[in-house]
């Protein structure tokens, strides 16, 4: 791509627009060394032809759940035929039927039928003939408990081996709703047979962060395309939201305006516009769920941060007195209730009390908590 004039409309910023899909897999994997060591030992007796290990994955939303996963498997799938992986989307599929479905195509290679019992005989029979043991990773399990299948499925998938003669099968449970347990979930003819090792995913920081974005941004735009100052900004939001995903979803929408608009180069304003796309519409419907002394309180304390007061939060009580009737300890209840639907941390101070931060850029948020069902207008900075 020339580096001079405008951009003509048969050019593009993005050298591989495909490394901002969701359903792009990585080559490296940033950060997620322990992680995968302890999926891979999970999976070492099935790869010397015992029976397969089971485990819950935990972590808040894109904090590389599905991606350590997906990687894991296709290193397998390269590696040996002796285990037969297979990654179930339970928010596409979460009835038995789709679930036992997407384990037919994998295992075998084609659709499978409409029969439910010839599908799961079909699965057993290739699994007999390759010797292999079945590991299954149900994305998203919560799914299924919603659908009330979550029991039925474990039941049947960890006790195939006594059905139908093959090795004893894996289950690899993920859910990202950290007050979820997927053990304590399992009922107690599940559990004589899922004993599952945990393996927890923390949020990146902000530096890990960028880390798997330049990654990204080498890979998929050319070169000089997003300034690296910008590069930090996105991290920075990203980071505030804790999900990496987010920070994806920005690059890409940044670019896509900047290559709209004919221009070679992202700028603050793109950045600015992208964050209200891509982040005002969840932000908007959560503050919508708050109570409205929930909604008044945030919507004072963003005027307060954006004023830059002092946030501690004892001072921010004290001065909340003349304007909202509430309590102590409705303020705390409130502050409490905030903090956990993300909207801000409680920051310990040294000395006494804590510091209220909010996560979101006040302007924002003060804009949202006025009209909770329309996009936040906010002026052209980042
Ligand atoms: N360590 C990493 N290295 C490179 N890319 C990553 C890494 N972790 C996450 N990503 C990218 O971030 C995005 C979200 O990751 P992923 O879907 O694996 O998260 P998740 O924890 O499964 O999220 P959810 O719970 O919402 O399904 C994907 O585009 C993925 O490629």
């Amino acid at each position: 791509m020339p580096h001079t004039g405008l951009l003509r409309h048969d050019q593009t910023l993005f050298r591989d627009p495909d490394v901002f899909e969701p359903t792009y897999l990585p080559e490296h994997l940033h950060h997620r060394d322990a992680q995968v060591q302890e999926i891979a030992f999970l999976l070492q007796p099935a790869l010397r032809g015992g029976s397969a290990l089971s485990a819950v994955l935990r972590g808040l939303p894109g904090t590389g759940k599905t991606t350590t996963v997906r990687r894991v498997f296709a290193a397998i799938t390269e590696e040996t035929r002796r285990v037969a992986p297979v990654y179930v989307n339970c928010r596409h599929d979460h009835s038995a039927l789709a679930v036992y479905r997407s384990i037919f195509r994998q295992v075998c290679g084609y659709p499978a039928g409409r029969h439910l019992d010839e599908i799961k005989q079909g699965i057993a029979a290739r699994l007999r003939d390759r010797d292999a043991a079945l590991v299954v990773c149900l994305d998203d399990a919560d799914e299924l408990i919603v659908a009330g299948i979550y029991n039925t499925i474990l039941y049947q998938i960890l006790r195939l081996y006594e059905k139908w003669d093959v090795r004893k099968a894996g289950v690899f449970a993920v859910t990202s709703d950290l007050a979820r347990n997927l053990y304590a979930e399992a009922d107690a003819s599940v559990r004589s047979v899922f004993h599952p090792a945990e393996v927890n995913f923390p949020p990146y920081t902000r530096a890990e962060i960028r880390e798997i974005l330049a990654d990204r941004v080498r890979q998929g735009l050319y070169p000089r395309v997003l300034p690296p100052p910008l590069l930090d900004r996105i991290a920075v939001i990203a980071a505030g939201e804790q999900d990496v995903r987010v920070g994806i979803d920005l690059v890409r929408a940044a670019v896509l305006r900047a290559e709209k608009d004919g221009r070679r180069r992202v700028t603050h304003a793109d950045v600015t516009a992208a964050a209200r796309t891509v982040m005002a519409p969840g932000l908007n419907s959560r503050i919508a769920a708050l109570s409205a002394g929930e909604r008044t309180l945030l919507s004072w304390i963003a005027e307060r941060s954006s004023e830059g007061g002092d946030m501690a939060s004892g001072a921010v009580f004290e001065a909340a007195q003349g304007y909202l009737a509430v309590g102590k300890t409705t303020y705390h209840e409130h502050l409490k209730r905030l903090a956990e639907a993300g909207f801000l941390d409680l920051v310990p101070r040294t000395g006494r009390g804590r510091e209220v931060r909010l996560r979101y850029d006040a302007t924002e948020v003060a804009a949202a908590c006025r009209s909770p069902d329309r996009t936040p207008k906010t002026p052209d900075r980042v």
